[in-house]
């Protein structure tokens, strides 16, 4: 059970999150759901520590997250793999040893960069591209890759570091929707078989509705719903977020594609931000 009590997030004067508190049993798959600037990626950091909170507690099976520092700062890291919209892989290198790379927490850093992996990080590496259906393009380069194929690779990166959470922030953001639905696929996969629990940051409400078994949405930092998709009403979207037309103007940043529009804001400082 990851148990999150009155977690808080300041920026100077703007709290991104504000006193979240939620338990989340262990191999549920949870939708974050929200507009531009609800809070969503900040919490995700929070919770492996990307970002450090500014209030609040985070515990997970009893463990103190909040607290950690050094080797078990690291270890928690490890154990709480991140996804990125983004990807980040290298993409000159490999596919393969981009997913070795994920080994990094069992193999050490310098064995990691100098790309002396051993046989099992290799076998564990190829186990994960053969879950993802990557085996072929395994000695590619990953930049030659489509961005659905380069997102599963960096799921098998993720996967290989043995995660006891995987954390997805807006892993499909920038993928077409065949690509997007291998992508959720595969996560909903890894939910269930490993059970391992899953939260996902989304701006597709209608994603959320499909793969996740519990939805929160976040408005202003704060979570305005959290329950099962059923019963995130129409009603309740309107009220939320003040509009149920989900097709409606994109300005508005709430439609059946899109909960949320790409905006630039400052860079998130790595840890004590
Ligand atoms: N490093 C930072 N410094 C200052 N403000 C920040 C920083 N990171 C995030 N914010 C602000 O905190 C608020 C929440 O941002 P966050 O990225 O968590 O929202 P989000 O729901 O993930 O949005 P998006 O869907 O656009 O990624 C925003 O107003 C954002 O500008």
């Amino acid at each position: 059970m990851l148990v999150i009590e009155q977690l808080s997030k300041v920026f100077g004067d703007l709290t991104a999150v504000d006193s979240v508190s939620l338990a989340i049993p262990k191999g549920q798959m949870v939708g974050v759901i929200g507009r531009s600037g609800a809070g969503k990626s900040t919490f995700l950091r929070m919770i492996n520590r990307l970002a450090d909170p500014s209030r609040g507690t985070i515990l997970n099976e009893g463990q103190n997250i909040t607290a950690l520092k050094g080797r078990d700062l690291r270890l928690w890291r490890a154990s709480c793999a991140m996804i990125f919209q983004q990807f980040n892989l290298v993409e000159r290198m490999d596919v393969l040893t981009n997913v070795m790379v994920g080994r990094i927490a069992h193999t050490g850093f310098l064995r990691s960069m100098t790309r002396s992996f051993t046989d099992e990080d290799r076998a564990r590496a190829i186990e994960a591209l053969d879950r993802l259906d990557l085996v072929p393009q395994a000695l590619q380069r990953a930049g030659t890759l489509s961005g659905g194929q380069q997102q599963r690779v960096a799921i098998a990166k993720a996967l290989v570091q043995n995660p006891r959470i995987m954390l997805a922030d807006e892993p499909i953001a920038s993928l077409d929707p065949a690509n997007a639905s291998r992508v959720m696929d595969a996560l909903r996969e890894i939910n269930r078989t490993d059970g391992l629990t899953v939260l996902v940051n989304l701006h597709t409400l209608d994603t959320a509705r499909a793969y996740c078994d519990r939805i929160i949405a976040m408005k202003d930092g704060r979570v305005q719903f959290d329950g099962t998709p059923d019963t995130l009403t129409s009603e309740r979207v309107r009220q939320i977020y003040g509009t149920d037309d989900l097709s409606g103007d994109i300005n508005e940043a709430v439609t059946s594609t899109s909960l949320s529009t790409t905006t630039s804001r400052p860079p998130m400082k790595a840890v004590g931000a």
